[in-house]
């Protein structure tokens, strides 16, 4: 049998990418993975190019040993694993879920520390070698892909790490694991802990040694690199940095940086496709249900955002400034730019030159002034905004065009149909219009439709609680379709259906000075010779 981490491992620098979501990633979740979401992200990690997938710990419940199966039957490029302790029943389970594969890995592991042995396993130090050499023995029976762990590695006295290694290798491991179970060890130390196993374990050339780092310190991958720059040749990693507790190294994370940096790290690369890690990420976020936090390294919303004038100023003018590694190299669409009260003139006016307003038809300094004072308003000034300030030059005439009076709903099980009354001012006068709908959020934003007559698509409807327990306030973000641009809205209420009535009038404001806007631009198109807009005027 071909063994493909022998023919990676022989390639000089090929660091493996052994992907634990679907086991240690799952460990961190309230809810445990279904197989068949197991099987659609096994599947999305091999076409991201990880080597090996640990598909989960087959002894553990019938429902997990049929997700290692169906995985192990599926994969075609990536090997396939499960993860099993130093005892016999739990290897053979193993074997048994993953014999349907060509090639598949057994992982077996002890805790080789002190406080694990005594207090956990209640074992010596020579009883717990003694079931890690049988573990592994018993493991090359059913493949000659066996890997071992010294499970909390990073506590493990050096004589008695050493002295493990040597056995597991000589027992027949292939693949050597050094976990930091606890995130304990600092980048320096565990660094530390590979070259001494490289330099002082004699057969050490004969397994490939790996790593799995946990974040309980922020250091997982720190550790991960510092242990490659010293001879490791196997990360142990989950994407979005899911894991237990803090969570595992990120996937994504030393993908990109042996990526940008794997000249610095040795001369290290890996088979990771960087182009897929978006989707990957997405795809493991929405079926774990654990959202990637926004300045979460390389997936985070924020990871290619900009909000700052300075910063703005240095990406408009070359990217390199402010950006490492581009957003499309991994997948995303693109950057992304805030402007908010931090952002500065460079900003605003590539806004509008990209809106078709070019420099020189208005009056920057006057515009910005505005602007400044919107956004200290608003938080955030969105591209329509600015488009709208430009034209009115004054909030005055920009302002609301609706805004709410009160409103009643009507709502309950069964036979009830929702029904919201809804009173808005629109100028001078006030209107009121009644209607039905799914739900009472629905009632009231049918209501609110036929009252303003602006005909837009619901595009995203998002409500949270802003605050803890019963005094928590309902905070409500719409996005809308009008003329097929976007538009935003958001609210906050102690009354969630007021929230959500105030968001998508909200919303529907900008629409209306978006509609404005474009009426004035047509009536300038009808007069050829006025060049310049109004506003330019000093
Ligand atoms: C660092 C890590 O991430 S390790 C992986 C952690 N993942 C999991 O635990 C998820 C899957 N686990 C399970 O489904 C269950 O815990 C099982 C099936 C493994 C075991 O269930 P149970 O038999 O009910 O035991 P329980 O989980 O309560 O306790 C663990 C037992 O395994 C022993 N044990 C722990 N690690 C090992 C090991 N590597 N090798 C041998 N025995 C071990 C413990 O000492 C304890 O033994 P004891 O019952 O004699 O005291
Ligand atoms: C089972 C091992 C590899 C583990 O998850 C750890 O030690 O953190
Ligand atoms: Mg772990």
């Amino acid at each position: 049998m071909t063994d493909p981490d022998v023919r990676h491992v022989s390639q000089p620098g090929r660091v493996l990418i052994f992907d634990t979501t679907l086991r240690d990633g799952e460990q961190a979740l309230s809810r445990s993975l279904s197989a068949e979401q197991k099987l659609h992200i096994a599947l999305a990690l091999e076409n991201l190019g990880v080597d090996v997938i640990e598909a989960g710990f087959p002894i553990s419940s019938d429902g997990d040993f049929e997700a290692v199966r169906m995985i192990a039957q599926r994969l075609k490029t990536a090997t396939p694993c499960g993860l099993a302790r130093a005892v016999a029943k739990d290897i053979d389970a193993c074997g048994e879920a993953l014999r349907v594969a060509d090639h598949f890995r057994i992982h077996t592991f002890i805790a080789t520390s002190a406080i694990h042995t005594k207090e956990k396993l209640r074992k010596s130090y020579d009883e717990i070698e003694a079931m890690a050499v049988a573990a592994v023995k018993h493991a090359r029976r059913y493949t000659d892909d066996v890997e071992f762990s010294c499970e909390d590695a990073g506590r493990t006295d050096p004589d008695q790490l050493c002295r493990m290694v040597e056995a597991a290798i000589r027992a027949g491991a292939t693949t050597v694991n050094i976990p930091d179970t606890v995130g304990y060890t600092v980048p320096t130390e565990f660094g530390g802990i590979i070259s001494m196993l490289m330099n002082r374990v004699p057969n050490i050339d004969k397994a490939v040694l790996s790593v799995h780092c946990h974040n309980d310190l922020g250091m997982a991958t720190a550790n991960s690199l510092t242990a490659v720059e010293m001879g490791a040749r196997q990360i142990e990693c989950c994407v979005n940095g899911l894991g237990e507790r803090a969570g595992n190294c990120s996937l994504e994370e030393v993908a990109a940086a042996i990526h940008l940096r794997g000249a610095r790290l040795g001369d290290v690369h890996t088979g990771i496709k960087l182009n897929q890690i978006a989707r990957t990420s997405a795809l493991v976020a929405k079926m774990t249900n654990e959202p990637v936090p926004n300045h979460k390294a390389i997936v985070g919303g924020n990871a290619f955002a900009h909000s700052s004038g300075i910063h703005q100023d240095g990406v408009l003018k070359n990217r390199s400034t402010y950006e490492i590694l581009t957003p499309e190299m991994l997948g995303f669409d693109g950057n992304v730019m805030h402007m908010t009260a931090r952002s500065g003139r460079h900003m605003v006016k590539s806004t509008l030159t990209a809106l078709g307003y070019p420099e020189g038809s208005y009056n920057l300094d006057q515009l910005y002034a505005k602007f400044l004072q919107l956004a200290d308003r608003k938080g955030q000034v969105h591209d329509y905004d600015l488009e709208a300030l430009l034209f009115s030059m004054s909030l005055e005439q920009a302002d609301d065009a609706f805004t709410l009076e009160r409103f009643s709903v009507m709502t309950g099980s069964g036979e009830v149909d929702p029904t919201a009354t809804v009173v808005v001012r629109c100028g001078s006068r006030t209107r009121t219009e009644a209607s039905t709908g799914n739900g009472p959020v629905d009632a009231i934003y049918n209501a609110v439709t036929r009252l303003t007559n602006l005909k837009t698509k619901l595009l995203t409807y998002v409500i949270e609680a802003n605050g803890e327990g019963m005094d928590a306030l309902g905070r409500v973000n719409v996005s809308v379709l009008y003329d097929e641009r976007k538009f935003y809205g958001s609210a906050v209420s102690d009354d969630v259906l007021e929230a959500s009535t105030l968001a998508f009038l909200n919303a529907l404001n900008a629409v209306e000075r978006h509609r404005r806007v474009a009426a004035a631009k047509a009536e300038k198109a009808d007069k050829p010779n006025d060049q310049k807009l109004q506003v330019d005027t000093p």
